[in-house]
């Protein structure tokens, strides 16, 4: 609920004094609320460091050898790489964040989280890429005023800032395309479970990636015809993925560019999956647009990707993607509500939105072609 502004004035009044919050800090009341605040502020503060001890473990594979079970810190150590003082400090830290545990005696087994970690090999791959984001993110108030021409992040995304995206040669797009292969998996059931194409003859996947989200859609219905269109050097990756997959003339991949060239035509159902993020407003309708004008009237379109504002994941879209796509230096993330607009301006007719099981890492909108 928003305040009206003479209260919110107030409220931010007192809470902003020392002497309040020293005493909602013991009054019974408001104590779990203060303390509940405080710790979260701490939270934010603390942040980075949670990043680079999460890093650190990722880097010394500590998941993985714990997923052995319950070891001493003695018989960690070396498996780590680690002084074992160095090692005790680390599982310490890990298991306070719970992503080891301790088991008492100096010995240590996975926590709940090095267990989800170790179920989503895409999130470790997510940590190490991350070291690029914070370096980028060192001096945010510079990103903020577009004062950092030279950015890690930007060369890695290799599509980004150039007007010939599709001279990319293989060495180029591999290093993007392997970290959103392996995230895909994060993402590619949530939207199936969420949609189903059943009714729908042929999925074309734009700016698909290497076609781990056709391969599993092709998996779930084999009655499906899937067709990748990305980067010249990225399709080229998927083809050799279908055809390792044995999905034979059910699946094809073009190479091109989607503001240059026009989509392949045949399929009834389109899907931009991590896309339109990716792009700045004046750019981003072009990938909807086209979209649109390779399907046949009542088409489907198929929106999906993290989105700004969600409900309980508010500081994922606006906090971390926000300033993952600043250093990126193209793209923000965008609520459900601009993007409805969105494809409605490029010719979609109806558009409504999907529960997905985990809305913090996609959320989904189907648009309809009149
Ligand atoms: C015991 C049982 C059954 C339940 C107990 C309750 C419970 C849930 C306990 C916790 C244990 C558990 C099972 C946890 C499960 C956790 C899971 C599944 C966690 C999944 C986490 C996913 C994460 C952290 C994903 C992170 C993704 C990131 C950081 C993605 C970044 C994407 C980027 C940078 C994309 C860039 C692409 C671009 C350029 C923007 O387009
Ligand atoms: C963030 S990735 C998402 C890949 C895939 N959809 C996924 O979710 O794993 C964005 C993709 O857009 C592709 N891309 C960027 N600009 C493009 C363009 N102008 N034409 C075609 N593909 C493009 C990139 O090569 C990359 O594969």
């Amino acid at each position: 609920m928003r305040l009206p502004e003479p209260l919110l004035a107030l409220r931010n009044r007192v809470l902003s004094k020392p002497e309040f919050q020293r005493w909602a800090s013991i009054f019974p009341l408001t104590r779990p609320r203060a303390q509940r605040r405080a710790r979260e502020l701490f939270d934010i503060v603390a942040g980075f460091v949670y990043s680079q001890i999460l890093q650190a473990c990722v880097q010394v594979r500590l998941f993985e050898i714990l997923a052995e079970g319950t070891q001493s810190v003695d018989e960690l150590a070396p498996r780590l790489g680690l002084p074992v003082e160095g090692a005790r400090r680390l599982l310490r830290a890990a298991a306070s964040l719970e992503l080891a545990e301790a088991r008492g005696g100096d010995r240590y087994a996975l926590g709940e989280l090095g267990a989800a970690m170790v179920g989503n090999p895409g999130i470790a791959a997510m940590v190490e890429h991350h070291a690029m984001a914070y370096a980028d993110l060192k001096d945010p108030v510079a990103l903020l005023r577009g004062e950092l021409p030279q950015r890690a992040l930007q060369g890695y995304w290799a599509y980004v800032g150039t007007e010939a995206p599709a001279a990319a040669g293989e060495q180029a797009v591999s290093g993007y395309s392997e970290l959103m292969a392996q995230s895909q998996r994060l993402i590619a059931d949530d939207v199936l479970d969420a949609y189903s194409l059943q009714g729908h003859r042929c999925l074309l996947d734009v700016a698909g990636g290497d076609g781990t989200f056709l391969v599993t859609a092709a998996k779930r219905w084999p009655h499906l015809r899937v067709i990748l269109f990305d980067l010249p050097a990225v399709a080229e990756r998927a083809r050799a993925r279908f055809q390792r997959e044995g999905l034979g003339d059910r699946a094809t991949a073009i190479g091109g560019d989607v503001r240059r060239d026009p989509l392949p035509e045949g399929a009834d159902v389109v899907s931009l999956v991590r896309v339109l993020h990716d792009h700045d407003d004046h750019d981003a309708p072009n990938f909807a647009r086209a979209a649109c004008q390779t399907l046949p009237e009542g088409g489907r379109l198929l929106v999906a990707e993290p989105m700004s504002g969600t409900p309980g994941a508010e500081p994922i879209g606006d906090a971390y993607f926000g300033f993952y796509l600043l250093a990126m230096g193209s793209g923000r993330p965008r609520t459900p509500a601009e993007l409805t607009e969105m494809l409605l301006g490029v010719g979609f007719d109806r558009v409504r939105q999907i529960r997905t099981i985990r809305p913090m890492l996609t959320q989904l909108l189907v648009a309809q072609r009149a």
